[in-house]
């Protein structure tokens, strides 16, 4: 089976080109900028066509949330007509697609985990390209499951584990939001679910999706046990202080609560995600074994 990600830098699609490898009869390959630019329609329809994918997942995304405040042309650019376009490139080979969605389509005011069925409504820029990308991928192609997922972290790029522990390198107490609930996922999970859906993927079973790591928590106590984890392993740590959101102003407002209910997932497909202080054990420890505080 031959798999196309798009991008070539993110985290999901570096987790996914590790956990590929060593998949008998499951060929990956990547493309990104310059080739494919999701600004560009025209490079996108070519690159995915001329690849011939059996599956192509749809990755790389304009992912800058407080940045898509200022401008939301070019969010919107990417995260709907580009991911249109790779939806519907995937239809011209009779490709299904596999699509990275988010917890942010949602408003953020339900403590209950979101189920697939649940309302949207973004208040974000960026949640409202998502929103509308799912559309708009739905829309170009039949064949599509929509993978909303939520808290993405792994031993590559820019993500809250690594920054916390680069944080910790020169300060004894750092202030973290406590009062914003959700589900961590570790992109490398995220990866082995992605690759298990790519392979079971049958008529009946398009549509939507959630996918994140099992058990929630807050960001506080997310930072609390990457600072015990990285303690034990010889690591920087720091002592966490309590903050509200309110004390925290960013540009784009985060949702208070973003639990997503993977049940669907397990059911449909048998995925079943690791709890989030296991897999961010697995992180923590190879970020520690590489150079993390210069970016990965
Ligand atoms: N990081 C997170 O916490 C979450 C991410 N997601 C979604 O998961 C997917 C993957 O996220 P990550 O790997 O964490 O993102 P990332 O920010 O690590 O990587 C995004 C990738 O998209 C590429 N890209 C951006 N603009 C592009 C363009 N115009 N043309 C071609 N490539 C372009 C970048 O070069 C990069 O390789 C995205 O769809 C994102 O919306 C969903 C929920 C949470």
């Amino acid at each position: 089976m031959k798999i196309l990600v798009t991008g070539t830098a993110g985290q999901v699609v570096r987790s996914l080109a590790e956990r590929a490898v060593d998949l008998p009869g499951v060929q990956l390959s990547a493309i990104g900028r310059p080739q494919l630019d999701l600004s560009d329609r025209k490079s996108v329809i070519a690159s995915i066509v001329s690849a011939k994918p059996d599956v192509v997942v749809s990755a790389a995304a304009y992912t800058a949330v407080d940045r898509a405040e200022d401008e939301p042309e070019r969010a919107f650019a990417v995260n709907v007509a580009g991911a249109s376009a790779v939806a519907e490139a995937a239809e011209l080979i009779g490709a299904p697609v596999i699509h990275l969605s988010t917890d942010y389509v949602f408003a953020g005011d339900d403590p209950k985990p979101y189920r697939e069925q649940a309302e949207t409504g973004p208040k974000t820029v960026y949640g409202m390209t998502k929103c509308e990308g799912e559309r708009a991928v739905a829309q170009s192609n039949p064949r599509h499951v929509i993978l909303r997922t939520s808290w993405v972290y792994s031993p590559f790029g820019k993500n809250f584990v690594r920054t916390m522990l680069t944080l910790a390198r020169d300060r004894n107490a750092i202030p973290v939001v406590s009062d914003q609930w959700g589900n961590p996922t570790s992109a490398l999970d995220l990866a082995d679910g992605i690759l298990q859906i790519a392979s079971n993927l049958g008529a009946g079973q398009f549509g939507i999706y959630h996918l994140a790591g099992a058990g929630d928590t807050n960001w506080a106590d997310f930072a609390r046990h990457v600072f015990a984890v990285s303690r034990t392993h010889g690591g920087p740590f720091a002592d966490v202080t309590d903050v509200a959101t309110s004390e925290y102003p960013a540009k784009a407002r985060r949702p208070a609560f973003s639990r997503l209910c993977s049940e669907k997932a397990s059911v449909v497909f048998g995925v079943q995600p690791r709890h989030w202080q296991t897999s961010t054990e697995t992180v923590v420890r190879r970020l520690l074994a590489q150079d993390f505080h210069n970016g990965g």
